[in-house]
């Protein structure tokens, strides 16, 4: 089995151009991850979600778990085979997830004990359990669990949940080497927590350098804090942790938001927006966002861009998806969200290019006038 790795190949001031290895094959960053919660990027068939350069995708443990189940998933052959993508596979823990979606849920030392938010059945999280189930979906890229404490809090809650989530950090860890994940190629990431106080960020930042994780991902974000904030404990946290490990920033963001997490050394992002957005009629373009549903499209022959290597987007008339998301159509939510996807993977493959060439800051500056004021 070739063990994880991730390779530092450029720096262009504190961006990072690098590539990790897993079981199921390599992956460029810096890198988008279209989330893929229930198994499925929505609307988006396996084939082309990989045609539009995506190499990794999103699965969640609290969807799965509820429904099909991470034990029939496992009998089937495991998550790669279930829903036929041959590349890499990065899981969330779970955790974040009950805190926003779960009816009657009690947290605890041992964990989160919750509803199904689909039957009302009862379920128990503990790091152990997470780390198990992200084991029978055979995810190449796991998550230790965590508690993500949104903001506003006071200083004591952020401090409790960052705690809790140190000690998580070691049982997640503990249960991965346990389960044998560093012989199978897999990578177990520390998460790193602290709201928006720096002094609890470096904190956890440190303590999570110590463990031996393969990779580190920065939690606690894109909860609706303003992007300075975001920022800003990227500018404290990110230094603390290891150069030589993958920085995954979770939830973000927008094509801006990348961009000046990638200036300050983020190797990895996900975010619901290309997807979401797409089902809603908003399509990703080089000229800004459009919103399909505005009437002034009804009659405009144009493509969304004739030179975009995406068939979305290349070959279908802004006034026929128009029509389509105006109806409500399926069809509609598919080109838009290939197209999103599309977009999101090009500003990645830009992105790499610039550091690769030295040019990032210049890249920064384009994206810069061309998205803050769109924000
Ligand atoms: N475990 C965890 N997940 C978060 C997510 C989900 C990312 C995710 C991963 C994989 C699939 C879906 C979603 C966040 N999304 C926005 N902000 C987020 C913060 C956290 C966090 O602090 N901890």
């Amino acid at each position: 089995m070739t063990p994880f790795a991730f390779q530092l190949l450029a720096r262009d001031g504190a961006a990072r151009r690098g590539r990790l290895f897993t079981a199921h094959g390599t992956v460029e960053t810096p890198a988008f991850m279209p989330v893929g919660t229930q198994g499925t990027v929505k609307a988006m068939f396996p084939e082309d979600v990989a045609q539009t350069g995506a190499e990794v995708v999103l699965g969640n443990v609290y969807h799965l778990m509820l429904r099909p189940t991470a034990e029939r998933v496992a009998r089937l052959g495991g998550l790669h085979v279930f829903m036929r993508w041959p590349k890499t596979i990065l899981t969330d823990s779970g955790g974040f997830q009950v805190m926003s979606l779960a009816a009657l849920r009690s947290l605890t030392e041992e964990g989160v004990a919750f509803r199904s938010h689909l039957d009302g059945s009862r379920h128990m999280l503990t790091p152990e359990r997470s780390v198990e189930i992200q084991g029978l979906l055979g995810s190449d890229i796991q998550m230790q669990f965590d508690e993500c404490v949104r903001l506003p809090a006071s200083r004591e809650e952020i401090e409790r949940g960052m705690r809790l989530s140190l000690r998580w950090a070691e049982r997640s860890r503990r249960r991965f080497e346990e389960l044998g994940g560093p012989a199978k190629g897999q990578a177990l990431h520390g998460i790193v927590q602290g709201g928006d106080d720096i002094r609890l960020r470096i904190e956890s930042a440190a303590e999570l350098a110590r463990m031996p994780f393969e990779g580190y991902s920065i939690g606690g974000l894109a909860v609706g804090e303003p992007q300075a904030v975001m920022l800003a404990v990227l500018d404290e946290t990110l230094p603390v942790l290891p150069q030589e490990k993958q920085r995954y920033l979770m939830g973000v963001g927008t094509p801006h938001d990348i961009v000046e997490s990638v200036a300050r050394g983020i190797d990895m992002f996900d975010c619901v927006m290309p997807t979401r957005a797409g089902r809603h009629g908003l399509a990703y373009t080089r000229f800004g966002k459009i919103n399909l549903k505005n009437a002034k499209h009804a009659d405009d022959p144009a493509p969304l861009d004739p030179e975009s290597d995406c068939p979305a987007a290349r070959d279908y008339s802004r006034a026929y998806l128009h029509h389509l998301i105006k109806t409500g159509e399926a069809l509609g939510a598919m080109l838009l969200t290939w197209n999103n996807i599309s977009y999101y993977q090009r500003l990645m493959r830009d992105i790499r290019a610039a550091i690769d060439a030295g040019t990032f800051e210049a890249l920064r500056a384009e994206m810069d006038a061309l998205w803050a004021k769109a924000a």
